[in-house]
């Protein structure tokens, strides 16, 4: 229990266990059930580029981190998204995490009804129950990290996203988590190019994993994405689409980086 992914799980299954206590199964189903219908997130990647050649964007608002500390003072979701939108992301990833991210559950809507784009809900699952909560809160994608649960666990995930109609962000770090991501058979996957327990970013991580991922996934190269040419070099290694957040919180005008980084 030393290094930070468990430092958060941990918190992370003490706060499941008081929401689960406050909201049953059934309650937080008839919740997910009334949010408005999931927007395809993986469908809205691929569009982009089959439309454009160029890799999509998933654009994250993000206020501080673990890593970082404060990373944007003047942090409004709903401006954000949209200046994200006008710059061309196609999707965006909202941190709900409050402890380590200075997130919050009402980002994500807020975020998502500003816009038409098809949102991830950033944060650590480690129950199946969170599944449902996130589609309540209008995720539209959830994400799966793999350094964090078991294949059975992850097999879970999937399948609830599934039956709410969501899509999953697997995430692999290293070449087991690639191979455990092959074996559940998701069709988007993810590379964080930033060690979530050493905080050590290296593009050259989505360049070794890349070309072991499953054929038929949607390849997502996540974190230390700064320029355009970040950009053209993990779409040389077949990365789809990118996940970036601080590069682009840290500028005063959000939609004209957004723009210069997808130029
Ligand atoms: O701010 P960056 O370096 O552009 O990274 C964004 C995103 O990839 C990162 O926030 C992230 C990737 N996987 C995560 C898992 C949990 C929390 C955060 C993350």
């Amino acid at each position: 229990m030393t290094d930070v992914l468990e430092r958060i799980a941990a918190y992370k299954r003490e706060d499941v266990a008081a929401r689960k206590a406050a909201l049953s199964q059934d309650a937080v189903e008839a919740r997910a059930r009334l949010a408005s219908a999931p927007r395809g997130f993986r469908a809205a990647l691929e569009r982009h580029v089959e439309e454009t050649g160029h890799p999509a964007l998933i654009a994250e608002i993000k206020k501080a981190s673990p890593s970082k500390g404060l990373i944007r003072e003047d942090f409004d979701p709903p401006v954000l998204a949209k200046a994200y939108e006008r710059g061309g992301a196609s999707c965006l990833s909202v941190l709900t995490d409050g402890p380590s991210f200075q997130g919050d559950d009402a980002f994500l809507g807020a975020a998502r009804e500003a816009t038409a784009l098809p949102c991830l809900r950033k944060d650590f699952l480690v129950d199946p129950w969170q599944v449902a909560e996130s589609r309540g809160l209008g995720a539209d994608c959830i994400l799966i990290i793999l350094a964090m649960i078991d294949d059975a666990l992850a097999a879970e995930l999937l399948a609830e996203a599934k039956r709410f109609g969501m899509d999953a962000l697997i995430e692999t770090h290293d070449e087991a988590e690639m191979a455990r991501a092959c074996k559940l058979g998701g069709d988007l996957v993810g590379i964080n190019n930033r060690s979530l327990r050493t905080f050590e970013v290296d593009l050259e991580v989505t360049e070794r994993l890349a070309m072991l991922s499953p054929v038929r996934a949607l390849l997502v190269a996540e974190s230390g994405i700064f320029t355009p040419d970040d950009v053209a070099r993990v779409s040389a290694a077949h990365a789809q689409a990118v996940l970036v957040g601080e590069s682009l919180m840290r500028q005063a005008d959000v939609e004209a980086a957004t723009r210069t980084l997808l130029a």
